[in-house]
Parts: structure tokens; C-alpha cells; sequence
């Protein structure tokens, strides 16, 4: 007898940003974090699994390749997901016995490890599938707890619209969990778009940087202690009251300490490059002299921008950045792709030299228009599981 399930999930981005655990082995944080879930319509990551007594051991497949299963990440969410199956004892109505082996595979509709958040996306799908699998996905806050052993980010993917990453007290991570803050209707005005800078040499991980910084930066405790508290209280509200200035105006600071803690690191870590400060440089100048906040950005522990705007300065922002950041002659036509079509337009003059910044053409890959969506789905269509009858991955 075979069980499967397949889901896909979503990516989430930070505005404010998780960084530094208390925890290696848990993923507990050092402070709560705050994100917007973004559309699977342009980025999601889709994962089947399939139960079988008669597989010979578990296996993971990832964008067409076997991959190891002995990723400790992955043991963590497998070991996790199996303890809460046994004691709530599913196989009787139905779902695989925990001892059974697992086959997973999944693909991510857009690169990995290019810092898109593939990780997020990755973990929050497997465990979802896996908490439909065994039967054990109820409360979402238990699946966002399993998400969260396989990277921290992840337990923010579980839930659609503006999520909370409440950072919790107790030892054993019991109150470490994601919540909703909103859904995905709430401020339906707001859009993304994600600047992917050409470079992508990943320099330092995450998990790696974000240990490093814990063991030297004196910033991040001032940061994680006094600036965050307050910053997530602002924040909720902002969105709440669908007030962009000062979700935009918190949004722009936190990801500015964030690569300020980076520099405070020893030895320092450098994720934005001159693309990054020239997006911040041609962003801040375009609000100043707009005199509000029109669109603010945000930076994870790579070069590439995600700016969150509302609808209507989308189109003169893509401009601004077809001005300042022009694609290779000859790669324009698929330079911004997304869910509506975004009309080529000159900016007008005086935006322009308020700007006032040299050209810096061929420096981005292209750019993602997207917007805030829903969490994690089944696909109840047997077409849509990547695993064929017998487990092995379709081609
Ligand atoms: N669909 C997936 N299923 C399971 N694991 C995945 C999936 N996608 C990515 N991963 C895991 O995440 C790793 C990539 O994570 P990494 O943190 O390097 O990149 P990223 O998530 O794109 O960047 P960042 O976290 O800095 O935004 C992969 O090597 C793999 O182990
Ligand atoms: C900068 C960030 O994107 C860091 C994300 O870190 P990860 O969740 O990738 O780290 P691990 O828990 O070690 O897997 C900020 C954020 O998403 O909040």
C-alpha cells in the first residue's frame, strides 16, 4: 500500500529580518521576525512524497537530482514529523506507520540557492506534505514548528498574507512558532518586485553568518533586545491600518541594520555589492523627492533587492529601473516578467534629475513582479505528483 501526498509552498521575505539564534540545534531565534508570503504564481516550490513498507530506505530528489537524505536539516524535519505521528498514533485512521520509508522530490519553479528564499519555500513544503502524509497537519502551528527545524525562515512559509515569527522563551522551542498576522486580502494594493542582481557568487550562509555574528557583534544584542520589540509592534500595526509610510519607513531601516550587524561581524560580511547600494542610492533619492515613502526596500544575505511598493508607483519604479539599471541590448523583452504587464514609459524629467546617478547597465538579471499571496496548497491531481507508482521521480 503506497500513500502520497504533493504540495507546493511559498517563499516569504523579511521586512523584519530573523538573524542570530539562541539555538543551532532547535532554530530557535534571538528575535521575532516579520514577513510578507509571496504569490506562488511566480515563485513556489512544489514537492511530493510517497510512503511505501517496501521502499528500502528514505530519498530525496531536488530539481531532478538525488540528493543526500543525510542532510541533518532534513533528518530533523523526517525524525520530527515521525515522533508526532507515533504518539498521535495516525496509521490507525489511515495514514503511512512512521517506520515506513519516504520518497521525496520536489522542484522549485525558479533557481535555487540564488537567494530567492529557495529554502524557505523547500522546507515549509516538505513538512506540510509530510504533516498531510502522516495525517498530523491540523494546527498549523505544530507544521510551523517542524518547518522551522529545517530553516528558520521556513516556518514563516506556512501561512499566506503577513506572517509573525513569535521568537518564544521556552528551551525546548515549544513557543517558537509562526502566526498569521493578515491574510493575503488584506492590503491587496501592495506589490513586490525583485531585482535579481547578476551576480551570484553566494558568499557566506545564512546559518553560517548568522553564528559568526552572534559570537562577535556587540550590535546584534542591542539590536535583538531593544530595536526589534518595538520595530515588530510598529510594524503589525502599519500593516494593520495599511500605513505604507511607516511600514516602508521600518521596512528600509531594519534591513539597514541588518547589513549593519553584518559589517559589525568579525571578520565583517558583506552581502549587498555596488548594484545593491545603487538600488538603495536611486530608491531613497526617488522618495526624498517624491517627499513620502512611494516603495522601500529590503535585503536578505545576498545582493538582490525586493522592493515592496503599492500598485500604483509600480509602473514608474520598473522605469526607474529600466533607466538606471537598463538590460543588455537585445534582453529587453524579458527583463521584467510577473503578472501583468508592466508598458516601457519615460520617467519623467525632473524625477530623473533628482535621481541624478550614472547608468549602470547589464547589472541586473531581470526583475520579478509579483505580489503578498496564499500559504502552502495540495494539488489533489495524480498528474501533478513528481514520484511515478513505483517512487521514482517522473521525468
Ligand atoms: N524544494 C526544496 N526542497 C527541499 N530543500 C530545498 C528545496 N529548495 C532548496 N532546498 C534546500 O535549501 C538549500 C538552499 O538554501 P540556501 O539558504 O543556500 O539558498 P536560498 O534559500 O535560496 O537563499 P537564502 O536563504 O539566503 O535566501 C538547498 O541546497 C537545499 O538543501
Ligand atoms: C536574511 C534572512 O533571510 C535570514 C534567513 O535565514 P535562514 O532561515 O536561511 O537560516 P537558517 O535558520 O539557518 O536556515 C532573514 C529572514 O528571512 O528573516
Amino acid at each position: 500500500m503506497s500513500h502520497a501526498v504533493t504540495c507546493t509552498a511559498p517563499v516569504n521575505i523579511a521586512v523584519i529580518k530573523y538573524w542570530g539564534k539562541r539555538d543551532e540545534e532547535l532554530i530557535l531565534p534571538i528575535n521575532s521576525s516579520l514577513s510578507g508570503t509571496l504569490s506562488q504564481d511566480q515563485l513556489h516550490a512544489r514537492t511530493s512524497v510517497m510512503a511505501r513498507a517496501d521502499f528500502a530506505s528514505d530519498a530525496i530528489w531536488l530539481n531532478g537530482k538525488q540528493e543526500s537524505i543525510e542532510n541533518p536539516r532534513l533528518q530533523n524535519c523526517l525524525r520530527e514529523i515521525r515522533k508526532l505521528a507515533a504518539a498521535k498514533q495516525t496509521h490507525q485512521q489511515g495514514a503511512p506507520l512512521p517506520t515506513d520509508k519516504v520518497h521525496i522530490c520536489s522542484v522549485n519553479n525558479f533557481p535555487t540557492a540564488a537567494g530567492l528564499a529557495s529554502s524557505a519555500a523547500g522546507y515549509a513544503c516538505l513538512v506540510y506534505a509530510l504533516a498531510q502524509l502522516y495525517k498530523v497537519g491540523d494546527s498549523l502551528a505544530e507544521v510551523t514548528k517542524l518547518a522551522r527545524v529545517g530553516s528558520g525562515s521556513a516556518c514563516r512559509s506556512i501561512y499566506g498574507g503577513w506572517v509573525r515569527w513569535v521568537m518564544g522563551e521556552a528551551a525546548d522551542g515549544s513557543d517558537s512558532i509562526a502566526e498569521q498576522v493578515v491574510d493575503e486580502h488584506h492590503w491587496p494594493e501592495i506589490e513586490v518586485l525583485i531585482l535579481v542582481v547578476s551576480d551570484h557568487k553566494k558568499t557566506t550562509s545564512s546559518t553560517a553568518g548568522m553564528q559568526t555574528t552572534v559570537e562577535t557583534s556587540s550590535l546584534v544584542k542591542h539590536r535583538a533586545d531593544k530595536v526589534v520589540p518595538q520595530r515588530m509592534e510598529d510594524i503589525q500595526n502599519a500593516i494593520r491600518a495599511r500605513d505604507f509610510e511607516t511600514f516602508g519607513r521600518i521596512t528600509m531601516q531594519d534591513s539597514n541594520q541588518f547589513h549593519a550587524v553584518c559589517l559589525d561581524t568579525y571578520p565583517p560580511i558583506t552581502y549587498l555589492n555596488d548594484v545593491s547600494r545603487g538600488i538603495i542610492d536611486m530608491l531613497t533619492k526617488y522618495n526624498a523627492h517624491k517627499g513620502k515613502i512611494q516603495a522601500a526596500y529590503t535585503f536578505d544575505a545576498g545582493p538582490n533587492a525586493v522592493i515592496y511598493l503599492p500598485r500604483e508607483n509600480v509602473n514608474e519604479v520598473v522605469n526607474l529601473v529600466r533607466h538606471f539599471f537598463p538590460p543588455a541590448v537585445g534582453a529587453e523583452a524579458a527583463f521584467v516578467r510577473g503578472f501583468r504587464d508592466v508598458p516601457a514609459a519615460p520617467v519623467d524629467a525632473a524625477t530623473l534629475q533628482a535621481i541624478n546617478r550614472s547608468v549602470f547597465a547589464d547589472s541586473l538579471k531581470y526583475v520579478m513582479h509579483t505580489r503578498v499571496g496564499s500559504g502552502p496548497q495540495v494539488l489533489s491531481n495524480d498528474a501533478d505528483c513528481l514520484l511515478d507508482a513505483s517512487g521514482n521521480p517522473r521525468l
